[in-house]
């Protein structure tokens, strides 16, 4: 399986008279991890809007060979699953409620959530390990328990594509290696092409199979963990250099900001 899942040309997006990414071109394969990375403003988060269509720039983006505009809303929330940052607002349903609205591009006008969307929230639970939880308040999560929700609400829209938006922001070590095993897993077993942005540069390193990099609106780096972890190229992006050492146990480059 190596088709492409995301072809983007020439997109170019202006709001409010600025110009916030332009002339992006980007292919992007089934099976992918891909992570986005770039400094705070840099335009990833909106990038990731425009593939959800929240955002309508200019050029051409086709989701598996087909243009954006020609999927009815339902069919994109079947194919791309998005997990945005969280931003604390008050979400007035217990997390099981909430998992299981994540069906709704698999229900029909007026049906009634069937066995197997019953089942299927289940799986999501389980998996993201949010079932102890499920008959909580969303508003009474820590945020690292609430992440894990959101992630669970997308899973069971059982899209072939997942966009993450700093999925780890607020999860301590312990659950950010569980994350990051249980995306694995998704992207292993079960072919889920990942699109992850994230300002963590080394996880960045370690979990994708390509990084992107962003700045002011611009594709400025596009290649391997090995080429990204190389001071010519953070320099460009961040303005900052680094040190590098090993991950002892994987062997891959870690980078540490040098002080000025
Ligand atoms: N609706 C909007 N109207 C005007 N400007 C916007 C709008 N949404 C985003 N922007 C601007 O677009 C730019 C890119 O924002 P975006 O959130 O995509 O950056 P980012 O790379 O995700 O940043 P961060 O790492 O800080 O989350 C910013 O300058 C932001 O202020």
């Amino acid at each position: 399986m190596n088709s492409t899942a995301l072809e983007i040309e020439d997109l170019f997006l202006f709001l409010n008279g600025k110009t916030i990414l332009q002339d992006i071109s980007l292919a992007i394969a089934q099976g992918e991890r891909l992570a986005i990375v770039g400094p705070n403003g840099a335009g990833k988060t909106t990038f990731l809007k425009c593939l959800l269509r929240l955002f309508h720039g200019s050029g051409s983006i086709k989701l598996l060979g087909r243009k954006i505009a020609d999927y009815s809303q339902k069919e994109l929330a079947r194919t791309l699953a998005y997990v945005p940052q969280l931003d604390g607002q008050s979400i007035p349903f217990t997390v099981k409620e909430f998992v299981l609205m994540g069906r709704y591009p698999h229900l029909s006008p007026f049906s009634i959530l069937s066995p197997e969307d019953y089942r299927i929230a289940d799986w999501a639970l389980a998996l993201t390990g949010t079932r102890p939880f499920m008959d909580r308040l969303l508003d009474t999560l820590s945020a690292g328990e609430r992440q894990k929700v959101l992630i669970a609400a997308s899973l069971v829209q059982e899209g072939s594509i997942l966009l993450l938006d700093e999925p780890m922001a607020f999860l301590d070590p312990r659950h950010q290696v569980d994350i990051q095993c249980l995306l694995d897993q998704l992207n292993r077993e079960h072919g889920i092409t990942l699109l992850t942005v994230t300002h963590d540069i080394n996880a960045a390193i370690a979990y994708s199979t390509r990084i992107i990099a962003l700045k002011e609106g611009t594709l400025v780096f596009n290649g391997t963990p090995e080429a990204f972890a190389d001071n010519r190229i953070l320099e460009i992006i961040y303005q900052q250099r680094f040190l590098f050492t090993h991950h002892p146990q994987t062997g891959h480059p870690i980078a540490i900001a040098q002080n000025q």
